[in-house]
């Protein structure tokens, strides 16, 4: 079995894996992401191939030191009507963001990249339809109250599997590529290589 690292400081990209039974080694990529996702803004990147070209950056940071293992490289991005949102700045940033959210369509964006000895041998992107309910200021306060601590690094400023559910009518996708990688087909791609008993 080749050995597996996972380049991301994600909590649960990390819990996602090792729930799953994979054995793996998390090494952060040194990757400065709101430089390089501004500049792929400014070259009219779509958010799609923001979130790609961020996944292989981190996967090939970490894979060019380490060639001969599987490097994971992720990145989430939230499309709303073709504005991109990034995680909150802070959390009048996450009231704005909900705002702007509230009672509408968005998307997240999940991709991963897999590198081996700095380039990328598989990618995948995720896509989730998100409907978010009619969110009152009230309501908005007081679980940014409750909640901020916990969802200060989630892009869209909310974690599905907590109290962020409420937040939603619908979810038209998988719950992985909601918390941020789509680990349905990372896994199979991995099993399928013989990298993780089927
Ligand atoms: N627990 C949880 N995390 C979420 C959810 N939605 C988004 N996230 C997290 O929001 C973060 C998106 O930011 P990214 O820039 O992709 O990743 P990161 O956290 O900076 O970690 P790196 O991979 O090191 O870049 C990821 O850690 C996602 O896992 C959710 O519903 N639940």
């Amino acid at each position: 079995m080749v050995k597996i690292i996972l380049a991301s400081g994600s909590d649960i990209r990390a819990k996602m894996l090792r729930n799953a039974g994979a054995v793996f080694e998390v090494i952060k990529p040194r990757i400065d992401e709101d430089m390089i996702r501004d500049a792929l803004l400014a070259e009219g990147a779509s958010p799609r191939d923001i979130a790609d070209t961020l996944a292989e950056m981190k996967a090939r940071k970490v894979s060019e030191k380490h060639p001969d293992a599987l490097v994971i490289g992720s990145d989430q991005v939230l499309d709303h009507a073709g504005t991109l949102y990034s995680k909150p700045k802070d959390r009048a940033d996450a009231k704005t963001q909900l705002r702007a959210l509230s009672g509408a369509k968005h998307q997240l964006l999940s991709a991963a990249v897999i590198c081996e000895n700095g380039k990328p041998l598989w990618r995948h992107i995720g896509v989730v339809r998100m409907q978010m309910r009619d969110i009152s200021d009230t309501y908005l306060d007081a679980y940014l109250t409750r909640n901020w601590e916990s969802i200060r690094h989630s892009v869209g400023g909310y974690k599905l599997e907590e109290e962020g559910v409420r937040l939603f009518s619908r979810v038209d996708g998988d719950y992985f590529t909601v918390l941020g990688m789509p680990l349905l087909e990372l896994l199979s791609y991995l099993s399928l290589r013989g990298d993780l008993e089927t």
